[in-house]
């Protein structure tokens, strides 16, 4: 029997803050963030370049290093606990911590999750590739290239499970290979004797070897081709939902993210704007700024769109203006815009789960009747398109 919590959550981040500290001032970039994510879930963070997503999943990870600082948060983090089952080597790290204070701050049995930021570096180790691990930007090329793939995959598994045999790891390593997909006699390979899909390959084998139960990967496939890269998404894809790994995956590309994702998270300046499943938000995305990012890209399916693309560029996160962080770019923008920071909120009957953070869809603030939907926003691109051509 499992003493996981009702709703099944893996992971609440919340309230998470994060800045830089550059000579010229504090970078605010990530800004009062929650998002929570369930067991065996696919969550996909956009946005464009600079909107904070990559910075939100190293604080999640515990990665950053100064001048990153996190200003405010919790990650809370629910381990699974399968009652008669060998306790994980991160829940013996949490007791053992526990087993020695009269007030445990982090107990894996409580309801209300471990606090991933206030992990001991014993805790954070065993916390590391056993329950999470990530997949890096151009992770493949990490890859060392004197050592042959085997021996690099073996290294991960004794590091993190000491008492395991040569043998069994040399298992493991074969079992991996084959999971995604290449030939378990290419163990003695060198990385430079594989494609780049397969060297991406090895690195997911890596990520997978000690069954995290979650998996962030930070835009994995950019390096690779087109073709090559809807392999490996599949491959990731399938893989997760196999062996119930949660991914939150990372990039810029919504029309990449939407092929294997459950949920999208869209960022924009360091702050959450929208929250959909995957199909509430390709049949009608909310936010203007989601709208705009998905018809900045070609779909490999579905009906043809018109590319409108988003004028000018993010606002400069050591100082952010008034109002919508998105106001001086958004085609339906009108005065509150500029002056009322919206909040999250989810106005949508046809939609409860999907949430944005729009004054558009505050019946308090909107100058609306009538709830604008997509062919409204992509009349909007349209105008302010027209507007800027005319000038
Ligand atoms: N070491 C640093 N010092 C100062 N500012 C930083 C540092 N690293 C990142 N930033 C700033 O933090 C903001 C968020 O960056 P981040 O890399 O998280 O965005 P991103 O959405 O992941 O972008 P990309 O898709 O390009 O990776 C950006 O404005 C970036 O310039």
């Amino acid at each position: 029997m499992s003493t996981q919590n009702k709703n099944n959550l893996l992971l609440d981040v919340r309230n998470m803050s994060v800045d830089y500290y550059a000579a010229n001032g504090a970078v605010h970039a990530v800004r009062d963030v929650n998002l929570s994510l369930k067991r065996g879930e696919i969550v996909g963070l956009a946005g464009e370049s600079g909107s904070g997503k990559s910075t939100l999943a190293y604080a999640i990870a515990r990665l950053l290093r100064p001048p990153a600082a996190i200003t405010a948060g919790q990650v809370l983090y629910y381990p699974s606990i399968q009652e008669g089952e060998r306790r994980t080597a991160f829940t013996a790290a949490l007791e053992q911590a526990n087993s020695k204070i009269t007030d445990p701050v982090n107990s894996p049995t409580q309801s209300s999750g471990v606090d991933i930021l206030k992990l001991t570096p014993p805790q954070l180790r065993a916390f590391r590739w056993n329950e999470l691990s990530i997949v890096f930007q151009s992770a493949m090329n990490a890859l060392n290239p004197v050592m042959d793939i085997g021996t690099q995959i073996i290294d991960v598994l004794r590091a993190h499970q000491p008492e395991r045999s040569v043998q069994s790891c040399k298992e493991r390593a074969r079992e991996l290979l084959k999971l995604v997909g290449i030939a378990p006699d290419r163990l003695r390979s060198y990385p430079h004797e594989l494609s780049g899909g397969m060297r991406q390959r090895v690195i997911i084998a890596i990520a997978l070897a000690l069954k995290p139960e979650l998996i962030i990967m930070d835009e994995p496939t950019t390096a690779l081709d087109v073709v090559v890269q809807r392999e490996i998404l599949d491959l990731i894809s399938s893989l997760c939902k196999e062996t119930g790994t949660a991914l939150i995956f990372i990039t810029h590309d919504l029309s990449l993210l939407l092929e294997l994702v459950d949920r999208v998270a869209v960022m924009y300046a360091g702050k959450l704007v929208e929250v959909a499943d995957r199909n509430n938000f390709y049949a009608h995305a909310r936010h203007p700024y989601s709208y705009g990012l998905m018809n900045s890209f070609p779909t490999l399916h579905g009906p043809r769109r018109k590319m409108v693309g988003i004028a000018g560029s993010p606002p400069d996160l050591r100082n952010i203006p008034a109002g919508c962080p998105f106001h001086d770019r958004c085609p339906m923008a009108f005065e509150a815009c500029h002056q009322v920071i919206p909040a999250l909120r989810t106005p949508f009957a046809d939609a409860p789960e999907q949430i944005a953070a729009c004054h558009l869809y505050d019946p308090k603030i909107t100058r609306t009747t009538q709830m604008p939907g997509p062919a409204d926003l992509g009349r909007g691109y349209e105008i302010q398109a027209e507007r800027s051509v005319a000038r």
